[in-house]
């Protein structure tokens, strides 16, 4: 299915500047410290020279975005939890509390939420209006969104990356609210990476052993449906997947073309960032991947990404908790290059050098 999405922000995606991470990688050798010795600090360091193509590279502040959206699965009853709680939660994050208000407070980041297509008509204060449809159509009985849908959406996403760059943002955390979004993220990553439906379902919300076999065969009907092309990203997102997640492809899109770092939260969020890498590969050298959740499925696209997260905490929440989590990582990573002293400038003995 072509459909004309984005172009203009793909083709503002440059790769990441391989030369500057090259040299911020021989420059780290000169720090007091054994060759290597601060391990996947070092790696990030080299990414974040690579990303920003500079030897000082700053991420302060962080933004976090929020896209919610309904899914019309839900109605199959493969969520713990009902429809109405999508609205709900997205007036919590307007009150500031939710889990990820907690942490954005905890690293000084600014919070955008976005409605991309939550059912009831949301009117609180604090939630950027960006509705495409209110919810996604049943992706058992019809396409969960037409192309333009899908368009509107992943820009959307791109439009608040460029709020937050405006906004003077060094780093972008991208998050997620949407009953039943497992289901929609689970038949994508099944058709993206061809992998069998009951290997990326998982509890989602807390739904118990004979509920997710519910889930896998509602699942299994859709892909049948649906019949989306594994070759077509964008084909797949309008058959089985999301409006938010559309919004969050849009937003890694968006980042990379802004020469930000992004981190990657969760399942959900994996997912929508392995959409915007089938688009684009050049997007991957912006992605660092926060932490890796408890759901099945991310496993599997974490190795689609061949992507190694920072932390593992048994989480799977989303809404960006995990990224945010991540974030003092990036910093202390940039503070090791910009602030340690070289064996040169310190008086220490190079002795592995000689
Ligand atoms: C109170 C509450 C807060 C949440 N914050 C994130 N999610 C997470 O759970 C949902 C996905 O799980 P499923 O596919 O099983 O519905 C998403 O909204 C996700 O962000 C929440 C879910 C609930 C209930
Ligand atoms: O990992 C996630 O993003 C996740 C897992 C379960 C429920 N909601 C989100």
């Amino acid at each position: 299915m072509p459909i004309d999405v984005a172009p203009s922000i793909i083709e503002r995606i440059a790769p990441v500047d391989a030369c500057a991470g090259e040299r911020t990688r021989a420059y780290l050798d000169t720090l007091t410290k054994p060759p290597g010795s601060l391990g996947r600090l070092e790696t990030l360091a080299i990414q974040l020279s690579a990303i920003t193509g500079g030897q000082t590279p700053n991420v302060t502040p962080a933004s976090v975005l929020v896209f919610a959206a309904d899914h019309g699965v839900a109605e199959e009853g493969v969520s713990a939890f009902p429809q109405a709680v999508t609205a709900q939660m997205v007036a919590n994050f307007a009150s500031g509390g939710a889990a990820i208000n907690v942490f954005a407070r905890q690293i000084g980041a600014r919070i955008d939420v976005v409605d991309v297509g939550v059912v009831a008509p949301l009117t609180v204060a604090g939630v950027t209006h960006a509705k495409v449809r209110p919810g996604t159509a049943n992706m058992v009985l019809e396409n969960a969104m037409q192309g333009a849908e899908a368009h509107a959406a992943i820009n959307a996403g791109v439009a608040a990356v460029e709020r937050a760059s405006h906004a003077g943002a060094r780093c972008i955390i991208v998050g997620e609210m949407g009953i039943a979004n497992t289901t929609a993220s689970s038949a994508m990553l099944a058709v993206l990476t061809a992998t069998p439906v009951a290997q990326v379902v998982g509890a989602g919300t807390g739904i118990d052993s004979a509920q997710q076999a519910h889930k896998v065969a509602v699942i299994e009907r859709a892909i049948q449906a649906r019949q989306a092309d594994p070759n077509d990203p964008l084909d797949v997102l309008v058959k089985v997947g999301g409006l938010e997640i559309a919004a969050m492809t849009g937003a890694y899109l968006a980042s990379a073309a802004h020469r930000l770092p992004a981190i990657v939260d969760g399942f959900i969020a994996t997912v929508a960032a392995l959409v915007a890498c089938r688009l684009c590969p050049a997007v991957r050298g912006y992605l660092v991947f926060g932490h890796r959740s408890e759901e099945p499925g991310h496993a599997t696209a974490l190795d689609a990404l061949d992507a190694k997260p920072l932390l593992a905490l048994g989480m799977r929440l989303g809404e960006g908790s995990g990224a945010a989590l991540a974030f003092p990582l990036l910093q202390a990573a940039v503070a090791m290059l910009n602030e340690m002293a070289t064996f040169a400038d310190a008086g220490v003995s190079d002795s592995a050098r000689q």
